[in-house]
């Protein structure tokens, strides 16, 4: 059995991702909000537009501290943001829906965001999404990793050094394997387990142009950025 073993350089890589993960976080108070009080949907989807606005800015200054990223050919550097923002973002809604939560919270929580004004259809994947990611009990440095192993993706659209991103991404990838190994000897299964989520997040982010424009209210409306981002 081949000994696993993270090298220096790479735990120093994982410790940069993994504070910059962390100080690089939305103040958590969208779980604290909805769990405080009921909203109307609008309330809900305005609620939801700031989150996702300043999740924005805050994943920009994350990429900051992935070494190699600031490297990338700039309009690179974008495509890679605007390609993952949207993953990114229902990934840490994941984080935080699996987060521990005193008895009977996560449940308050899922019921006020089944009644938020997302749509029926919505629903289910969406959760059974948040319950796979939290049935996985990912460490903060795995969560930090997978999110920039996301960010990473050489396939989004106009990329032009796929090649570039792609060793950035194998970089990542190589210390998420091995800490996998590390962190779960009991799975061995458990890295691919993990990057079967990144299918399934890929597949859920499809929908969310149709989940915003069908958030059950009138008159939709965006902020500049989301706009940006999002294909609204
Ligand atoms: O804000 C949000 N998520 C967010 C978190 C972190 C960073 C940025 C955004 C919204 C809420 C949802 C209820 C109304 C208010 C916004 N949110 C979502 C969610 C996101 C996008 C779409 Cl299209 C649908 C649902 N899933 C969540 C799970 C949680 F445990 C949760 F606490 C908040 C969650």
């Amino acid at each position: 059995k081949e000994k696993v073993e993270i090298t220096k350089e790479q735990q120093a890589l994982m410790k940069i991702i993994t504070d910059a993960y962390n100080r690089h976080q939305i103040p958590q108070d969208v779980a604290k909000k909805l769990l405080q009080d009921q909203y109307s949907a609008e309330e809900n989807f305005l609620l939801l537009t700031e989150m996702a606005t300043s999740q924005v800015q805050v994943l920009v200054e994350f990429t900051k501290n992935i070494p190699g990223f600031l490297s990338l050919d700039r309009e690179d550097q974008i495509a890679l943001l605007k390609g993952s923002a949207v993953e990114a973002m229902f990934l840490r809604s994941a984080q935080v829906f699996s987060r521990k939560m005193p008895s009977g919270h996560t449940e308050v929580l899922e019921e006020r965001i089944r009644k938020s004004g997302i749509s029926e259809e919505f629903i289910t994947p969406m959760f059974n999404f948040y319950k796979s990611i939290g049935e996985l009990h990912m460490v903060q440095e795995e969560q930090a990793l997978l999110t920039t192993v996301t960010i990473l993706t050489p396939d989004r659209p106009y990329v032009k050094d796929q090649q570039a991103v792609e060793r950035l991404q194998e970089t990542m990838l190589d210390v998420l394997r091995k800490l996998c190994v590390l962190q779960h000897p009991q799975e061995p299964q458990y890295f691919a387990r993990l990057l079967g989520r990144l299918t399934e997040l890929r597949t859920l982010s499809h929908y969310h142009t149709e989940m915003l424009v069908s958030w059950r209210m009138n008159d939709h409306k965006f902020t500049p950025l989301l706009c940006e981002i999002w294909d609204v």
